[in-house]
């Protein structure tokens, strides 16, 4: 390695001790909760690599999440995003945003759990809708009124978001005081 490389090695995880982040950051949530606008913003704050779970299941697939639903259905898109979470935790730090039902999946819960620092962020209903509303690329909530879907997926998601290792509100933007609060909760979770 040469001495630059080295250096900024040496940079790249120092930014992250500060934070006291010797593992990779797993964010989880619902739709619309900003893991993967935050998580990258949070990446260039931390000085680490991001990399979104849908976007490499899309990568992997050559198709996109709503054609993967389409043609072989959400149980094989669970196991795609099993694998896909186990490899992206098989290194070094990282920014990891997951897709909304990752962290509700048994098997890759565990994986998460075992190998990384998982985060809830969480928003008001009434935001997801509107986030959610601006792009139609999700299919789940496409079967139905989305504020009644969301609705019923906060409540059947709740339990297993709250076995996260931190939860951070995410409803009130910019996505910068969002980063902010993780940062936050990060120091209090090393300080203490
Ligand atoms: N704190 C915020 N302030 C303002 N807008 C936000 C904030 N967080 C997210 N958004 C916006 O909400 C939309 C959805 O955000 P994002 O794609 O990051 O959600 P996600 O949690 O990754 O959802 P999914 O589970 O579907 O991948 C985007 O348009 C994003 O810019
Ligand atoms: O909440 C969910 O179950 C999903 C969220 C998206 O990120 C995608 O992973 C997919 O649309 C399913
Ligand atoms: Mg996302």
């Amino acid at each position: 390695m040469t001495n630059a490389k080295q250096k900024n090695q040496g940079k790249k995880t120092s930014v992250a001790r500060q934070y006291g982040v010797d593992r990779t950051i797993v964010l989880v949530g619902l739709m619309g909760a900003g893991k993967t606008t935050v998580g990258r913003r949070l990446a260039r704050k931390l000085n680490l690599p991001f990399v979104d779970s849908d976007h490499e299941i899309e990568k992997a697939a050559g198709m996109s999440v709503a054609e993967i639903f389409e043609c072989f259905g959400e149980a094989d898109f669970r196991s795609g995003e099993r694998r896909v979470i186990e490899r992206l935790l098989d290194g070094k730090p990282q920014i990891v945003a997951t897709g909304g039902g990752a962290f509700i999946n048994e098997a890759t819960r565990a994986l998460i759990k075992d190998k990384g620092l998982s985060i809830w962020l969480d928003a008001d209903i009434d935001v997801l809708v509107e986030r959610t509303g601006r792009r139609d690329t999700r299919p789940l909530l496409k079967t139905g009124d989305p504020k009644e879907i969301l609705t019923r997926l906060a409540e059947e998601r709740a339990p297993f978001y709250a076995e996260a290792d931190l939860k951070v509100a995410s409803s009130n933007g910019p996505h910068e005081d969002v980063v902010g609060e993780i940062l936050s909760a990060l120091k209090a979770r090393k300080a203490a």
